[in-house]
């Protein structure tokens, strides 16, 4: 609920007058709503990113990048700073540039898993209509149009790929069967329902760039009763792990350098180097100290956007080797059901015991490495935090607790760390 507010006195004589760029949802009891163009007065600034202001006698947090101040004539300077809270110029632009597609492309495991998909399930592709949702050049539905005989896969891509998309699909054939749709899923028009929804949405750690909310939104509007999700659903894993090789490259280095002791600078290493995950990490199976644990499941037909605002999973390792245990290690696995009751699934797994992916994994590396052993229990939580301002981040949040199998006082410990991804 949102505070109200007591009375005149209360309000701090330096408020300002801000006006609202665009909505705001408010995702935490202590925040405030508000619509582009509200007007609203701040009463304070906590932090540069939050501050406390009032609406219509209602008072909560706001995204101070929201809001700018009215300036005389009321009218909206020309803002270049303002930042769209998806960063949808940026993100779109970088899509309508070959060197993400041919890096999707490129990777093997990830293309042919789709490829597998749409060949494994052929018969019951028949005469159905498919939506290909964020399509890129067009990869899923070239397959679909040349390994099965769908009645039409409308395949929507935002980026100005989709010009190239058009041209891709002519070239091949397959003009018949694929029909390109420029413009986000959240915003175009279809002709008809769909009985397929299609997508490679994941990101790194599953969901950074939550692409994932534009396909729940497509689901939720396009997608038919009974129809299908592919991805069906969705497993983020986690293993406690060494990272040697990193810890001496980014930490250890600084203890002799060239015969020098550099140790004052690791604090600052530690900032630079450990506070954010590490994304393209490459763990060895032997860099797992405990089995794996799938932490946050996604079932695609359930999920809802508001879910994605704070998931938590739990995990318990036990230690099979002992080891330093420098961080924690996640990955993601999704599934494709089987259109035919029975059929196989089909699973991508993008962990360090499947074909490397261009995802490899993360490492979110802890402050302090501390030796555990084998028989020791890892335990604890993790959280993905959604960033209320910039839509496409989100903060990971792990807190584990060690118990310890032997009487060494210094591994009966835990701790908590949070890593934003990025903001
Ligand atoms: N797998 C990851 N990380 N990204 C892969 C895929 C991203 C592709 O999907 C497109 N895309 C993303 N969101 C939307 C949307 N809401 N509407 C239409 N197209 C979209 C991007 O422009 C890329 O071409």
């Amino acid at each position: 609920m949102q505070t109200e507010k007591e009375d005149e006195d209360d309000v701090d004589v330096s408020s300002e007058e801000y006006v609202a760029r665009s909505d705001f949802t408010a995702s935490g009891t202590d925040q405030l709503s508000f619509s582009k163009g509200d007007r609203l007065l701040v009463h304070a600034k906590p932090s540069p990113e939050w501050w406390w202001a009032e609406l219509q006698g209602v008072i909560g947090y706001v995204p101070a990048s929201y809001l700018r101040q009215d300036d005389a004539g009321g009218e909206e300077e020309e803002d270049v700073s303002l930042e769209d809270p998806w960063q949808d110029e940026e993100y779109f632009g970088s899509y309508g540039t070959l060197r993400l597609h041919l890096e999707m492309l490129s990777d093997k495991s990830r293309t042919e898993t789709y490829r597998q998909v749409i060949l494994s399930n052929s018969g019951s592709l028949s005469n159905k209509v498919v939506m290909d949702l964020g399509c890129g050049t067009g990869i899923i539905s070239l397959f679909c149009a040349q390994l099965a005989s769908p009645s039409v896969v409308y395949a929507v891509e935002a980026s100005s790929m989709a010009e190239y998309t058009r041209q891709l699909v002519k070239q091949n054939g397959c003009e018949e069967v694929v029909t390109v749709l420029q413009g986000r899923a959240e915003e175009i028009e279809l002709p008809e329902q769909v009985d397929i929804l299609v997508s490679e949405w994941m990101g790194n750690c599953l969901l950074f760039e939550f692409m994932v909310e534009s396909v729940l939104l497509a689901r939720d509007r396009w997608l038919r009763d009974g129809g299908t999700m592919w991805p069906s659903s969705a497993a983020l894993t986690l293993v406690p792990c060494q990272a040697d090789s990193d810890y001496a490259e980014k930490m250890a280095f600084w203890e002799r350098p060239y015969g020098l002791d550099f140790t004052p600078l690791q604090p600052l290493a530690q900032q630079e180097f450990f506070t954010k995950p590490k994304f393209s990490h490459l763990i060895e199976p032997r860099d797992c100290l405990a089995a794996p644990c799938d932490v946050i499941c996604l079932d695609m037909y359930t999920l809802q956007v508001r879910d994605l605002e704070e998931m938590k999973g739990q995990f318990h390792f036990c230690v099979e080797k002992s080891a330093v245990f420098h961080g924690f290690t996640a990955w993601f696995t999704v599934y494709f059901d089987s259109l035919e009751a029975g059929g196989a699934t089909v699973d991508l797994n993008t962990g360090p015991n499947s074909e490397p992916t261009h995802w490899k994994q993360t490492l979110f590396m802890l402050d302090r490495p501390v030796t555990v052993y084998t028989g020791d229990s890892i335990s604890g939580t993790i959280v993905l935090h959604r960033n209320p301002v910039w839509r496409r981040h989100m903060t990971v949040t792990l807190h584990w607790n060690i118990n310890g199998s032997t009487d060494d006082p210094d591994n009966s410990q835990g701790g908590t760390k949070s890593f934003p991804m990025w903001r």
